[in-house]
């Protein structure tokens, strides 16, 4: 990795654990001020969590699963019962954060199998600190976990793409991506992002006949502003050639563009039939690209895939507080000319606007061309309308 490799990651590292210390990139204040925030307890990752300062559905489930494991390294238990009893309480407070992102209950659920496992399996030498570190041990392989395969979907996205592109004859290609889904939204590298930073790596090394990744264009994607703060900053840290848009452009943009080849998101929840849960806007974006005739590429982990739920129709979806969207949050220009770091809250709708904020929707799996994994790209059989996502994982 260069310098400038590393540099960027290092600006764009969201989750940094050194056991048993944890501390997180406080989201809310970039791309402008750059601050690490430690996580000492559940509480602490609970907090982080619902207040977005840490935020992306793999990045949720991993600072989740270690806030727990920097907690009960600090503790002593008079008994493998009582920590496993511990964890189990800890990890359903957490899994109250936000109810989206399947990623979080999917960690949940396999984490408090690990602490019942120490218990059962090592009885009756069990102790307080067994199960602990059985727990610690397993929280910490989902941060690596989770690195791997964000790096094997860039492969194989990036693969799949550069194919389509070149089907279509288009040698240099351009890519529309919405909110944030990259090095900040995951332990590293990235999903839809990842795919984006995949084929930029590999632009150097392909071979001159083969197609390469031109521009990207990103939405600003309000009211949070992921793509505008997060996904603008990561592709500047990786000099990677984008364009910012307004949320309301996209469709305007893939009419004048026709060397966008796709739109590439990632996810919050998966479900079997492949409808899919994602930042408030993607759906509409589905809409542009079939209206269009663009390829629309889910990008997630097996993580994001929720097989217990055969269609999208039972995906709780968050709302948050409608001030996100009358009210808005930035620094004081004078101040970052001058270093001062001055957070401001603007009121941009009348006090007594009224506001829907929900923070995902579902676009159905119809409109989805293809969902790329860190298992290999899934398309849907000739004529079908739906996925059989338990299949294509080899799950039945
Ligand atoms: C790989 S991140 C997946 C997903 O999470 C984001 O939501 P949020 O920023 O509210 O946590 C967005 O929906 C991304 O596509």
């Amino acid at each position: 990795m260069d310098h400038h490799q590393a540099t960027a990651d290092s600006k764009l590292q969201a989750i940094r654990w050194d056991r048993p210390r944890l501390s997180i990139l406080n989201q809310l204040l970039l791309p402008h001020a750059s601050e690490y925030v430690d996580i000492r307890t559940s509480a602490d990752g609970h907090h982080a969590i619902v207040s977005m300062q840490t935020r992306g559905a793999p990045a949720i489930a991993i600072v989740a699963a270690l806030s727990l494991a920097a907690e009960i390294s600090q503790q002593d238990f008079e008994s493998a019962q009582q920590a496993r009893d511990f964890i189990v309480d800890r990890l359903d407070y957490l899994a109250t954060s936000r109810p989206t992102a399947v990623n979080l209950f999917d960690a949940v659920t396999k984490l408090k199998a690990v602490a019942a496992s120490a218990l059962e399996c090592q009885s009756p030498a069990a102790t307080g600190a067994s199960v602990a570190l059985a727990y610690v041990d397993a929280a910490e392989q989902m941060l690596a976990a989770d690195v791997h395969d964000n790096r094997a979907i860039g492969g194989h996205g990036a693969q799949y793409i550069a194919g389509r592109a070149l089907e279509q004859g288009i040698g240099a290609f351009k890519l529309l991506t919405h909110c944030n889904t990259g090095a900040l939204a995951t332990a590293g590298h990235g999903t839809a992002l990842g795919i984006i930073r995949s084929l930029h790596q590999g632009a150097a090394a392909r071979d001159p006949s083969g197609a390469v990744l031109d521009h990207v264009y990103f939405g600003e994607t309000r009211p949070y502003n992921q793509g505008a703060r997060l996904t603008a900053y990561e592709l500047l840290c990786e000099d990677i050639p984008s364009t910012l848009v307004c949320d309301s452009a996209v469709s305007a943009l893939l009419r004048r563009d026709p060397t966008i080849v796709a739109v590439v998101v990632g996810a919050d929840r998966v479900a079997a039939n492949g409808d899919t849960a994602n930042k408030i806007g993607t759906y509409q974006l589905a809409i542009a690209a079939k209206y269009h005739g663009r390829d629309f590429i889910v990008a997630a982990p097996s993580t994001s895939i929720d097989l217990g739920l055969a269609s999208g129709e039972g995906i709780a979806i968050e709302e948050r507080d409608p001030r996100e969207i009358t009210r808005a949050e930035g620094f004081v220009l004078g101040g970052l000319e001058d270093g001062r770091m001055e957070r401001e809250t603007l009121c941009v709708a009348p006090r007594d606007a009224r506001a829907w904020n929900p923070s995902f929707d579902v676009t159905p799996a119809e409109l989805v061309s293809a969902i790329v994994t860190e298992k290999g790209v899934f398309v849907k059989n000739p004529g079908a309308t739906t996925y059989d996502l338990a299949k294509c994982l080899g799950e039945n």
